[in-house]
Order: C-alpha cells, then sequence, then structure tokens
C-alpha cells in the first residue's frame, strides 16, 4: 500500500439542504456549528437537541425555516432518521457515547473540536457566489485555516462568479460530442493562467 503523507481526509461538498442533522449542545462552540451549517445551507432541517439552549442560538434561528428546538437531554432515538450528526456538548462521556452509537449506526459524526471522535471535520469555507472551496489543515491549526480563507477571500477577484455563468451558458450553447466540448472550453479558459487573469 503506498504511504500515506501530508493530509489523508478526502473533501466532499454535501447536498446538506437535503439531508436531516442532528446538533446536540446549543451553547456557544453549538452556536458556531450552526453557523457554519446554516450559512453554508440555509434550507438545511437541524434538529437542535439541548438541556439548555442558548438566547443566541434561539435568535440565530428566527430565520431559518427548517430548524427544530428540543430542550432537553439527548436520547438515543434522536439518531433516528437522521443523516448527519454534529456534536458540541459539554459533556465528554456524552459525547462518547454518541460517538459509539453512531458507529454502530454507520452515522457520520462531527463531535466539535475533538478530532479523535470525528468522522468527517468541517473546515474553513471561501465562498464567491457559485464558487466555494473548503480549506482543511488536517486538524493541524483551524486558525491557519481561517488566516487562510481571509487570504483567498481577498485575492480571489468578484467577478469570477460572473465568471462562472458565464462559462456555464457558454457550454450548453456548444455543439458536438462531449470530447468537443471539453477541448472548446479548455480552449476558452487557457487565458485564466496568463498573467492578464480573469
Ligand atoms: C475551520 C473551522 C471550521 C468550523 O469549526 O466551522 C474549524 N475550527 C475553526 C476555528 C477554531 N477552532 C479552534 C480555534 C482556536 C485556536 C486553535 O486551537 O487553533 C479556532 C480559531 C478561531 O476561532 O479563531 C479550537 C479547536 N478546534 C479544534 C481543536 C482540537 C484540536 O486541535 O485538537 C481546537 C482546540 C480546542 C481546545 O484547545 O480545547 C479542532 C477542529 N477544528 C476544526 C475546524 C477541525 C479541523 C479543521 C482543519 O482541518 O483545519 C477540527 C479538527 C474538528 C472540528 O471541529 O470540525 C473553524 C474556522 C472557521 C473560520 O474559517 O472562520
Ligand atoms: N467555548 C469555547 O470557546 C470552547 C473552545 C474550545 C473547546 N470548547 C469545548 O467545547 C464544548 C462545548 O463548549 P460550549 O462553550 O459550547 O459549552 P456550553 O456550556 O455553552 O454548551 C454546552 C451545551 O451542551 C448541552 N448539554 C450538556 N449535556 C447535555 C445532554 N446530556 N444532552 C443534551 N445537551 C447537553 C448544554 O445544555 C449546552 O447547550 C466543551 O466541551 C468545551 O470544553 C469550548
Amino acid at each position: 500500500m503506498k504511504e500515506i503523507t501530508g493530509n489523508p481526509l478526502f473533501p466532499v461538498f454535501l447536498q446538506l439542504n437535503e439531508l436531516h442533522v442532528l446538533l446536540v449542545g446549543g451553547g456557544k462552540v453549538g452556536l458556531e456549528k450552526l453557523t457554519a451549517l446554516l450559512e453554508n445551507s440555509p434550507k438545511a432541517t437541524v434538529t437542535i437537541v439541548a438541556r439548555e439552549i442558548s438566547a443566541d442560538v434561539r435568535h440565530y434561528v428566527a430565520n431559518y425555516p427548517r430548524i427544530q428546538l428540543l430542550e432537553r437531554a439527548f436520547e438515543e432515538t434522536d439518531l433516528n432518521g437522521v443523516d448527519l450528526v454534529v456534536v458540541a456538548s459539554n459533556n465528554p462521556e456524552l459525547n462518547l457515547r454518541i460517538r459509539k452509537e453512531c458507529r454502530s449506526r454507520h452515522l457520520l459524526i462531527n463531535v466539535a473540536d475533538k478530532p479523535d471522535l470525528c468522522d468527517f471535520y468541517l473546515g474553513s469555507i471561501v465562498k464567491k457566489g457559485n464558487l466555494k472551496l473548503g480549506i482543511s489543515t488536517n486538524g493541524k491549526s483551524p486558525t491557519i485555516a481561517k488566516r487562510m480563507k481571509e487570504l483567498l477571500n481577498e485575492a480571489l477577484p468578484e467577478e469570477i462568479d460572473e465568471t462562472l455563468t458565464y462559462m456555464s451558458q457558454l457550454r450548453d450553447l456548444l455543439k458536438g460530442d462531449f470530447n468537443d466540448k471539453v477541448k472548446a472550453l479548455n480552449a476558452h479558459t487557457a487565458s485564466l493562467l496568463s498573467k492578464e487573469g480573469i
């Protein structure tokens, strides 16, 4: 087997608007994870279970249509019918218990700030219209991930979204078979790598 060096995490972009997320914990970290989920996928269905749900969380979810708040202790049945689990509780035993139950159900789980308990990490996200870049440092430094996001946000021109829209229209207009289209699209974008850029 090839030796693994660098970052072995496999990046995917989830259709979260079509999925049901369970978030356990409604404090400061819970709000951070909730914000990350909903700023990317505002129509995601999220059930939040927490003994105490903070006023900030209540205030934040008021703008989102598909959020259910359950102010009580976590119950195993909360995992029924959900697709993805994010845990942001302040109870290490609870975190471990949910982690184990998710494994036995083959449900993917993120336990905030606890890499050993995560099947997936959240990343820093750069957004320019339809363009989205996910950044991971393999958990080495979320702070650097955040700084990289700021750097790329500055560096990428706003017009990149217009270019994407234009390319999408161009693809629909092109005639010929798949290979011809790929050739034409590549020829059209070759100049993007030149000094003049986009
Ligand atoms: C990217 C981002 C996404 C998000 O959360 O939405 C994210 N953390 C962010 C910020 C951030 N988190 C922390 C700080 C304080 C400074 C510091 O410690 O560095 C800051 C910086 C800040 O807030 O300024 C604390 C922290 N985080 C983790 C640990 C545990 C450890 O490192 O062992 C500790 C120490 C806890 C302690 O000491 O007790 C672990 C994880 N944090 C991850 C993601 C995953 C790895 C991502 C990657 O591969 O890079 C991973 C593994 C799991 C996960 O949580 O998913 C988000 C940036 C959002 C943005 O772009 O603005
Ligand atoms: N706040 C930070 O900046 C920070 C930084 C790094 C790590 N952490 C860690 O992240 C975790 C969460 O931090 P926080 O600041 O959001 O804590 P918090 O106390 O604000 O929130 C914890 C949430 O977990 C809920 N909870 C506890 N037991 C529960 C149960 N049995 N069922 C359902 N919900 C339950 C609480 O009701 C609350 O909503 C802690 O373990 C903390 O050590 C926090």
